[in-house]
């Protein structure tokens, strides 16, 4: 991070029982990733320190809120977004701006920058288009220049809010996919740390859990940061749900001992013909269901949707530092300058795709129709 953040702990805190070691206490109650403080701080959950620490890190630059945003301190599509939406505050907030036109100004430069920290989820655009087209808004209407800031982040808390009830209807839809007893694998995090509440992929693991129907869900590590061993392994668990972690190549053995009847994910982005961007290894995934005949479900909400990108081949991919694969367990584990390619999304392409659950219901092929459908 460029500037020192701070942590804090459950004593400034009270909303919630932590330490910054975690236990392993289980409270039941999902960790919120993001959140607006009372005394108007951004707080992000430092998800490269789960499950081992607790941390809440409190920004108050723009700079640290990319930094936060690239180093995945913050992580997933919605989140990503949500905390976005939120950066635009604090750039704006730190301004000394004396007339309407240059807050609008600065209001677009804040969200251009916020735009480059990372390239593939397109919740993160979609959030800083929203946040813009509102300051614009604000901007013709007679909202005296004092109280722009606050009415723009008016539109932030709205967008955090809404994606709570957001997952729990995409939740509500992929519930009726599945049945008590099923085996369910998931693969990165699409739980509530990656969203408001609830996630999009584990939204309906949670509702399950609320109503008694038991699902056995198997979780991927996802190397290289193994976002299912740290946070979908420690989430589940945390909410009591029955989850067996796996490292990323038993995906095939465990799908062939007959252990799972449905793959579920999240995605970073769906481009109009139903290509669907998420973590890498989630194109194996789906190879290998569709070997195993066993359906391959994508959860998202509808800004995760881009019709302005007609296929899966255009979406920019992300890739990050070879450390993330050099370097594990605090020692490097492969020789020194080996080469390395570590793309963060690969892409599946449709026909692998059985169906899209979003808030507004099911989606299947053929997507190029669908997906236009669900936005009329
Ligand atoms: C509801 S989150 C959906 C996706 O963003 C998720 O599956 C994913 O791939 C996250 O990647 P990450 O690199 O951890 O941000």
């Amino acid at each position: 991070m460029t500037n020192p953040t701070s942590t804090t702990t459950s004593q400034e805190h009270p909303l919630y029982v932590e330490s910054s070691e975690n236990s392993g206490h289980t409270t039941g109650e999902q960790l919120q990733s993001v959140r607006w403080s009372e005394d108007d701080v951004l707080e992000l959950l430092d998800q490269r320190a789960l499950p081992n620490e607790i941390n809440f890190l409190r920004l108050t630059d723009v700079q640290d809120v990319w930094q936060a945003i690239y180093d995945m301190v913050v992580r997933g599509a919605p989140a990503i977004g949500i905390t976005a939406a939120y950066g635009v505050i604090i750039g704006i907030r730190n301004d000394q701006v004396v007339q309407v036109e240059e807050w609008l100004r600065q209001v677009e430069q804040h969200a251009a920058y916020l735009a480059t920290s990372r390239p593939t989820a397109v919740n993160l655009f979609w959030a800083l288009d929203r946040m813009t087209a509102r300051a614009h808004e604000l901007a013709n209407t007679e909202v005296p220049l004092e109280q722009l800031n606050e009415q723009l982040l008016q539109e932030a808390i709205a967008i955090h809010r809404e994606d709570e009830e957001i997952c729990r209807q995409i939740g509500e839809h992929a519930l009726t996919l599945f049945s008590d007893g099923m085996g369910i694998l998931t693969h990165c995090n699409a739980g509530g740390l990656a969203t408001a509440k609830y996630g999009t992929a584990l939204a309906p693991i949670y509702l399950a859990k609320e109503r008694g129907i038991s699902l056995k869900v198997f979780a991927d590590e996802t190397r290289p940061v193994l976002q299912g061993a740290r946070l979908t392994a420690f989430e589940l668990q945390q909410a009591g749900v029955d989850v067996t972690l796996i490292c990323d190549n038993m995906a095939a053995m465990v799908m062939q001992k007959g252990w799972v009847q449905a793959v579920i994910v999240g995605t970073d982005r769906v481009a109009a013909n139903g290509d669907v961007a998420n973590k890498i290894g989630t194109y194996g995934l789906a190879v290998l269901a569709k070997a195993h005949n066993i359906p391959f479900y994508v959860a998202c909400p509808i800004s995760t949707i881009d019709l302005n990108t007609p296929s899966g081949d255009l979406i920019p991919i992300e890739e990050r530092h070879e450390k993330e694969i050099t370097e594990a367990f605090g020692k490097r584990t492969a020789p020194e300058h080996i080469q390395v390619f570590n793309p963060a999304f690969d892409v599946t392409p449709n026909e692998l795709v059985t169906a899209i659950i979003t808030e507004r219901g099911i989606v299947k092929s053929p997507y190029h129709i669908s997906l236009k459908e669900i936005f009329e």
